[in-house]
């Protein structure tokens, strides 16, 4: 459909079909080729120049077709087996076959596609619909070890073969349970290492009702989701002490300021804390009434927030990362400290800017750079790449860090250097607002969303 197409055949009659009458009259004579389709008896050529690869030879003839040319696949390659059969040697499956065939960093590459499907009838366009299978697995659990303070995802990175690392997938963002199973319109993230696995769990998940976006910050859509757990807690508890609608926006745009400075201390993206793992989440369980976590304090279901806040109260220490609400929440759940009394201390601490100065001025300096002066790495699909991202994150992470009294030169230069790759790569105008919410970690997601809208305006 619009792909530029290689045709793998071993006989010469086909390719010399295909390629000069754009007809294959030896197997599927009557239906014309699409146009961008040419044929080769090359396949090492044929494999070494595709993106994603259709095995369609018949089962028995598998081995002897890709033996001598499995190990020219590259871990970026899908193969998608159509064969429908079983080895009569071995009384392997397909699967089992190409899984023992392929190189280890390409068996997370493989899917098979199977169902109703006439080859005349795709051919001639009529209606089909198929199964495309391949092992995957998505958590939607949203908590940090007590155990071991592990993330989900680096959990499941234990525990999975090594060669099944790269079908891993996180999936969060706002999405009370009984709302996707009314058919609520919700919108999720699913979060890969590898976009083009994030890009097929998106695929398969989304529905007219249920709206997927695609990233690669594991660990931010992971924390978002974990750490927004506690705040609903606290919002809970606000709540219950009767307090209004202004300790609840308070607590919520003061929560994502400390959920982003430890997130962000742990790898993650700041950007990700602005969207619907991190912001969307936070808001929908502090303000919705199906949070189980926010109803907490009232007894009763399953709150992950719990354990959570344990978890966070342990890594903010590790970590150095100040988080007075969600250590104060700590300390009403889990130290029996009096809820009142902790409200009083978190709001008459010593008083300070609401972004730390170290950060503002990182920001000013990485917007005075002229914006074409650096040029960005840029992925596959035109974004920054994930390794760059990385590491940028962590300079923020560092100065996310010093607006709370910690830090020192190093530090400082780690705030710059992530707002100036930021302003690298975006218009002046647009560097600006997006240095002033890598700086301002969280409050500053709106700069962020700004920002965003300035790129899209005509
Ligand atoms: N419910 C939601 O709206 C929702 C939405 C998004 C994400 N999540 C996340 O999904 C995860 C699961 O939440 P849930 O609402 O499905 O929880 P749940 O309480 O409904 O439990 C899910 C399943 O886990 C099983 N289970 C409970 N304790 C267990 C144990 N000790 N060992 C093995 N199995 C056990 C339960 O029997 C149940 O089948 C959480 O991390 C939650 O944050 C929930
Ligand atoms: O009911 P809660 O508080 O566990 O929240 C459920 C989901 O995390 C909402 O996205």
């Amino acid at each position: 459909m619009g792909h530029e197409t290689a045709l793998w055949a071993r006989s010469p009659a086909v390719v010399e079909s295909v390629n000069t009458r754009h007809e294959n009259v030896v197997h599927l004579p009557g239906h014309p080729c699409p146009p961008g389709l040419r044929a080769s008896n090359d396949l090492a050529a044929v494999l070494n120049g595709s993106e994603l690869l259709l095995l369609v030879v018949p089962t028995q003839y598998i081995v002897d077709t890709l033996g001598a040319v499995a190990h020219l696949l590259r871990p970026h390659q899908m193969l998608v087996s159509c064969s429908k059969g079983i080895r009569l040697d071995s009384l392997e499956t397909v699967a089992e076959t190409l899984e023992g065939l392929v190189p280890l960093d390409c068996r997370g590459r493989l899917a098979y596609l199977s169902g109703p499907s006439f080859a005349a009838e795709v051919a001639a366009g009529q209606p089909t619909a198929v199964t495309i299978a391949a092992k995957m697995l998505v958590s939607c659990s949203k908590g940090i070890r007590l155990d071991s303070l592990e993330t989900v995802a680096e959990t499941l990175e234990g525990l999975v073969p090594l060669d099944c690392r790269g079908r891993l997938a996180y999936l969060s963002g706002p999405s009370f349970a009984a709302e996707v199973a009314a058919g609520q319109p919700t919108a999720v993230t699913i979060a890969a290492k590898d976009e083009a696995l994030a890009a097929r769990v998106q695929a398969l998940l989304s529905t007219p009702r249920l709206r997927c976006y695609r990233s690669t910050d594991v660990v931010g859509v992971e924390l978002g989701g974990a750490l927004k757990n506690v705040l609903a807690i606290a919002c809970g508890i606000s709540d219950g002490l009767g307090f209004g609608n202004n300790g609840r926006a308070a607590l919520i745009t003061r929560g994502l300021y400390e959920i982003t400075k430890l997130a962000v201390a742990m790898g993650a993206n700041p950007l990700t804390m602005a969207g619907l793992a991190g912001m969307g989440d936070l808001v929908l369980t502090c303000t919705g009434d199906l949070s189980r976590n926010r109803t907490a304090s009232m007894g009763g279901a399953v709150a992950e927030g719990v354990p959570t806040a344990v978890a966070i109260h342990q890594l903010a220490v590790k970590l150095g990362v100040e988080c007075p609400i969600m250590e104060g929440i700590h300390r009403v759940i889990h130290a029996g400290a009096n809820a009142q009394e902790v409200v009083t201390e978190v709001m008459s601490r010593e008083l300070k800017p609401e972004v730390a100065p170290e950060i503002i001025r990182g920001a000013a300096a990485a917007a005075a750079r002229p914006a074409a002066a650096k040029s960005m790495p840029q992925g596959a699909n035109g974004t920054a790449s994930g390794v760059e991202a990385g590491s940028t994150d962590r300079g923020v992470a560092v100065a996310c860090r010093m607006g709370d009294g910690a830090g020192g030169a190093g530090e400082a230069n780690g705030a710059r250097s992530a707002a100036a790759a930021a302003a690298s790569f975006l218009p002046a105008d647009a560097s600006r607002l997006l240095a002033a919410a890598t700086a301002g970690a969280a409050v500053a997601a709106m700069a962020a969303v700004a920002a965003i809208r300035w790129l899209g305006r005509p």
